[in-house]
């Protein structure tokens, strides 16, 4: 799983604008299976503050397209001016440009889950992002808030940004009123959009966000636990240890009822011999998961259960199969390199009866 990381530390250099390709960066980013994320709502809402939890616990890009903007507006010439006076204005800057700043952010980020914060505002917005990048949002975030609300928390956010007084923070209410709730309205009939009550605290906003990421969760798992089989089907000890935990504590028919723990009788089991015969025939083989069941336990836990089953010749016309009824036992942890992946920390087989 890739790194995820905010704009906050990561903006395009003002070069970038010039030398963006965008067919390029669509393209790129619509062939690494893009899960994309909008989250909108006024200013002061709380998208920054829940963007950093979902960047925590579920390993998205957060791309906020007014930090894009704010790191353009200082770089020198008559662009970052630009810049500078509309958001000081709480104005609008051209669409051509957020999006191409957007794209050229995606494009330089491997992750392929991404959270796209406070766009599109405007219906010109969304009619650019939809000619020049063609990238349809899984779902929209919409956290909703009263002005009294959103003006305390804007007074007193103290990030030292020029707009947030009064003045400004008044003509940008009055602008997501006008311009930004009819966009909203236009992707509740064509995109899931999720109203969630942004009145609340920072840990209760994110508790309803949270089952939001289920569906994603539940993906990642799923191939998971296929690429772990296929190491087991193909006796790639590498491929399969890459989703194990150290730790992982295992029952099956072969430990004669004893929970074994830890790497070392996996490791022997795919080298050593009285079982390489049995490696060399399933190698040949492959798994089928048949009725997969994922449950989401919280955001760090999962249980993965279902059959699989394996054909034990190659041949199409014989029907000797074996089918286990499995249960594996999910976390997201941190690896050494700082990102949290699924790691498989119990696993529970028994043979199923087979037709
Ligand atoms: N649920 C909340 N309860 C109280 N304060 C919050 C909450 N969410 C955000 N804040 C605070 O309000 C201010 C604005 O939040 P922020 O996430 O920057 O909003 P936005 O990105 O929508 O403009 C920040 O100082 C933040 O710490
Ligand atoms: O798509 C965008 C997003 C932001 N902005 C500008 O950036 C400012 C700050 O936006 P941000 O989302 O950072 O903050 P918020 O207003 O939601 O607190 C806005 O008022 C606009 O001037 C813009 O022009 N286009």
């Amino acid at each position: 799983m890739a790194s995820s990381t905010t704009t906050r530390n990561k903006a395009a250099g003002p070069q970038d604008l010039e030398t963006i390709s965008s067919a390029a960066a669509t393209s790129e980013a619509q062939s690494k299976n893009l899960k994309l994320v909008f989250v909108t709502g006024g200013p002061g809402s709380g998208k920054g503050t829940q963007c950093n939890k979902i960047v925590e616990h579920f390993g998205f890009e957060h791309l906020s397209a007014g930090e894009l903007l704010r790191a353009e507006q200082n770089s020198d010439g008559e662009i970052g001016k630009m810049i500078k006076g509309l958001i000081n204005e709480g104005k609008l800057v051209p669409s051509e440009m957020t999006v191409k700043l957007i794209l050229n952010a995606m494009s330089k980020c491997s992750n392929n889950k991404i959270l796209i914060d406070g766009f599109p505002r405007n219906d010109e917005n969304r009619e650019v992002w939809d000619r020049v990048a063609g990238l349809k949002p899984e779902f929209i975030i919409f956290i909703t808030s009263s002005e009294e609300v959103m003006q305390n928390r804007l007074l007193s956010r103290n990030e030292g940004r020029d707009d947030d007084n009064l003045e400004t923070i008044r003509k940008r209410f009055k602008l997501f009123n006008e311009q930004t709730l009819p966009v909203i309205k236009h992707y509740e009939s064509i995109a899931a959009v999720q109203k969630i009550n942004g009145m609340q605290s920072v840990e209760d906003v994110f508790a309803e966000i949270r089952p939001l990421f289920n569906p994603i969760l539940q993906e990642e798992l799923l191939q998971a636990t296929a690429d772990l089989l296929t190491g087991l089907d193909t006796g790639n000890y590498k491929a399969y240890k890459r989703y194990c935990h150290p730790a992982l504590s295992i029952f099956e028919p072969d430990s004669q009822g004893q929970l074994v723990e830890g790497m070392d009788l996996r490791k022997f089991k795919f080298n050593v011999g009285s079982v390489t015969d049995r490696l060399t025939l399933t190698q040949r083989l492959r798994s089928t998961v048949v009725t997969p069941k994922v449950s989401i336990l919280g955001a760090e836990v999962a249980l993965v259960s279902y059959t699989r089953v394996l054909k034990l010749h190659s041949h199409p016309d014989d029907g000797d199969v074996e089918a286990y009824n499995e249960t594996g036992v999910w976390q997201r942890l941190k690896s050494d390199d700082g990102c949290k992946n699924w790691k498989l920390v119990h696993y529970h087989r028994s043979v199923a009866p087979t037709i």
